[in-house]
C-alpha cells in the first residue's frame, strides 16, 4: 500500500498509517476584537462553531476547530480577543490567552485590511514578541473591503510592524485573506500547515471540535440570546449549562435530551430584555437555540432556560469561578 493516501483524512491515529511528511499541530488566532478571527476559524473548519458577532469580545471560551487534510491536521484554538485588561474578567481572559499561546505551534495574528494599524495592534505585537521564536503569521483579514492599492499598502505596513517588533526576520509570513469572500482561505491554511511540526495526526478524522459539548451548547444559546440586543447586553451575559441528561423511559429510536441552562445577567433590567414581554423573547431564543443544539448533537432536545441576575459577575472572582472562567 502506498503511504500517501492510505487513510481517511485524519484517521491515521486509528489506522496507524499516515504519510511520512504529514504535519500536525496547534495554532491560534489573535488580534484586536472584531479583527475577524472567529469568521476565519469558521471558514477554515467549514462549520459554524465559534461565535461571530458585530460586537467585540464575544468569544469567551477557547474553542478548537480541526482542519483535516490529506497532508496535515491543523487544530485551531480560538482565543478571546487579546486586549488590555480592564475588569477582572479582562485579566483572566488575558491569562488564558497567554497560557494558550505558549502551547501552540504557530500564531496567526489577524489585522483587518480596512483599518489602520493602531495602538491595540502594537500592544498585541509587543506581547507576541515576548513569545520567543514562536512562528507568527500576519494575516490581513477582510481584504474584500479594500481595493488592491490599499491592500498592498496595508501588507507593507503590516510587514513593517513585524520587523519593528520582532527584529529583522519579522513575521513568518504576511498573507491577505477574506473569510467571507472565500479569497485565500486555503492559502492561509497552507501557510499555517507549513509551520506545523512533522507529526502523526493528533485527532481521528471527522472530529470537528475538541470542546466539551456543553460549551458548544452554551455558545449556541449565548448567540441566540444576544441576537438583536447586542447593543444593550454586549458583555453582560454568561451562559452555564447545568445539566444534559437523556430523558428516561424514551423509546430507543426516539431519545430526548434534557438540557438545563442558566443565563446570567448583571442587572434586572437586562433580565427583562432577555425575557421580553411575557417571556416571548426567551421562548424565541429557546426555539432558535434548540434547533442549533439538535443539529449539533443529532438528537431531540428539551431545552430549559432560566435567566438569573448575578450582580457584577464580571468583577467578582467567586462568581467568575462558578461561571467557569
Ligand atoms: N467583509 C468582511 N467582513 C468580515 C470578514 N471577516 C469577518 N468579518 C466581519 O467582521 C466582524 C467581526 O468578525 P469576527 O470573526 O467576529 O471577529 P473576531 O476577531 O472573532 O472578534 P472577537 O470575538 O470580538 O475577538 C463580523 O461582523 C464579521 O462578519 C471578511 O473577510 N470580510
Amino acid at each position: 500500500m502506498s503511504h500517501e493516501k492510505n487513510n481517511e483524512p485524519g484517521d491515521g491515529l486509528l489506522s496507524g498509517e499516515w504519510p511520512a511528511d504529514f504535519r500536525a499541530g496547534f495554532t491560534s488566532f489573535v488580534g484586536r476584537p472584531n479583527a475577524g478571527k472567529s469568521t476565519l476559524t469558521n471558514a477554515l473548519v467549514g462549520q459554524k462553531i465559534a461565535i461571530t458577532s458585530a460586537k467585540p469580545q464575544t468569544t469567551r471560551h477557547t474553542i478548537r476547530g480541526i482542519v483535516h487534510r490529506d497532508d496535515a491536521q491543523l487544530v485551531l484554538v480560538d482565543t478571546p480577543g487579546l486586549h488590555r485588561p480592564r475588569t477582572l474578567l479582562g485579566q483572566r481572559l488575558n491569562d488564558l490567552v497567554a497560557d494558550t499561546l505558549a502551547e501552540v505551534d504557530a500564531i496567526g495574528f489577524c489585522l483587518p485590511a480596512n483599518e489602520k494599524i493602531g495602538p491595540g495592534d502594537r500592544f498585541i505585537a509587543a506581547q507576541l514578541a515576548q513569545l520567543r521564536r514562536k512562528p507568527i503569521v500576519a494575516i490581513v483579514t477582510k481584504s474584500d473591503l479594500v481595493d488592491r492599492a490599499t491592500l498592498a499598502k496595508q501588507l507593507m505596513a503590516v510587514a513593517d510592524l513585524g520587523t519593528e517588533t520582532l527584529g529583522e526576520d519579522g513575521w513568518a509570513a504576511v498573507i491577505p485573506v477574506s473569510a467571507t469572500a472565500d479569497f485565500q482561505v486555503q492559502a492561509v491554511a497552507d501557510v499555517l500547515v507549513a509551520q506545523m511540526p512533522l507529526s502523526p495526526p493528533l485527532y481521528p478524522g471527522g472530529e470537528l471540535t475538541d470542546e466539551p459539548e456543553a460549551i458548544m451548547v452554551a455558545e449556541l444559546i449565548r448567540e441566540a440570546a444576544l441576537e438583536g440586543v447586542r447593543d444593550e447586553l454586549p458583555h453582560s451575559l454568561a451562559v452555564v449549562v447545568e445539566e444534559m441528561i437523556p430523558r428516561e423511559g424514551r423509546p430507543e429510536d426516539k431519545p430526548l435530551l434534557d438540557v438545563h441552562v442558566n443565563l446570567y445577567v448583571e442587572r434586572s433590567s437586562q433580565k427583562a430584555i432577555i425575557i421580553g414581554h411575557q417571556g416571548a423573547r426567551l421562548r424565541d431564543v429557546g426555539t432558535r437555540a434548540r434547533k442549533g443544539i439538535e443539529a449539533l448533537l443529532g438528537t431531540r432536545v428539551y431545552l430549559d432556560l432560566h435567566v438569573k441576575v448575578a450582580k457584577d459577575w464580571q468583577r467578582d472572582p467567586k462568581q467568575l469561578g462558578r461561571l467557569g472562567f
